[in-house]
């Protein structure tokens, strides 16, 4: 049995519902990075324990909140000692557009992953792009390197698109059934 860690930043809550789908569908412990960007020791302890890391954080000016960068520099320290050498990783992004420049996040959520010597996970789900494609469709965003969301400016949490949550739970499941075959 595979343990995964789902270790995200959100500012308002939205891109913290995408990480708890996407735990719910990976049999995943959370672990959120705070307002100040830190981590507590405990979960520092769970992300060097697991088989499989999903990194999360919404894209603020193109890329990754500072605090979740402050986690990343922070993650140095297990770089230095390849404490995440040849686990799994794998990512997912939120923003207000449909585009929204997600990509420039999701691009950054790998390099971290690279840098630490992890194995990338892609979304492995078809785009739903037909003329009868809707928001409630799995993958409408049409990720393939990790899973995007979006959710309106003005929307509350509650009012998160399904489609975007059903896709991060498959996300979460994906992941496990890699890191269960692995894990062994
Ligand atoms: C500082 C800041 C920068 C943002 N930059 C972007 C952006 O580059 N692209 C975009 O589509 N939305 C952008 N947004 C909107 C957020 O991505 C969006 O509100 C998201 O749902 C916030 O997730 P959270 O509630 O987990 O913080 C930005 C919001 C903030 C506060």
């Amino acid at each position: 049995m595979s343990k995964i860690v789902v270790v995200y930043h959100s500012g308002y809550g939205h891109t913290q519902k995408i990480a708890e789908a996407v735990a719910e569908g990976a049999g995943a412990q959370l672990a959120a990075i705070s307002a100040e960007g830190l981590v507590s020791d405990e979960d520092w302890a769970a992300l060097n324990a697991a088989d499989a890391i999903v990194f999360g954080s919404p894209t603020y000016m193109g890329t990754v909140s500072w605090q979740f960068k402050r986690f990343a520099d922070a993650s140095s320290k297990a770089w230095f000692t390849r404490a995440w050498q040849d686990k799994l990783a794998a990512g997912f992004t939120n923003s207000a557009s449909l585009n929204g420049d997600k990509a420039g996040t999701l691009s950054y959520l790998q390099t971290l992953a690279n840098q630490h010597g992890m194995l990338w996970v892609s979304l492995g789900m078809p785009p739903a792009n037909s003329k009868a494609a809707t928001r409630a469709d799995i993958n409408n965003l049409g990720g393939s390197g990790g899973l995007l969301a979006a959710t309106p400016a003005d929307a509350s949490t509650a009012e998160m698109v399904d489609g975007d949550l059903a896709t991060a739970k498959a996300f979460g499941a994906r992941v496990k059934a890699a890191a269960d075959r692995i894990a062994g």
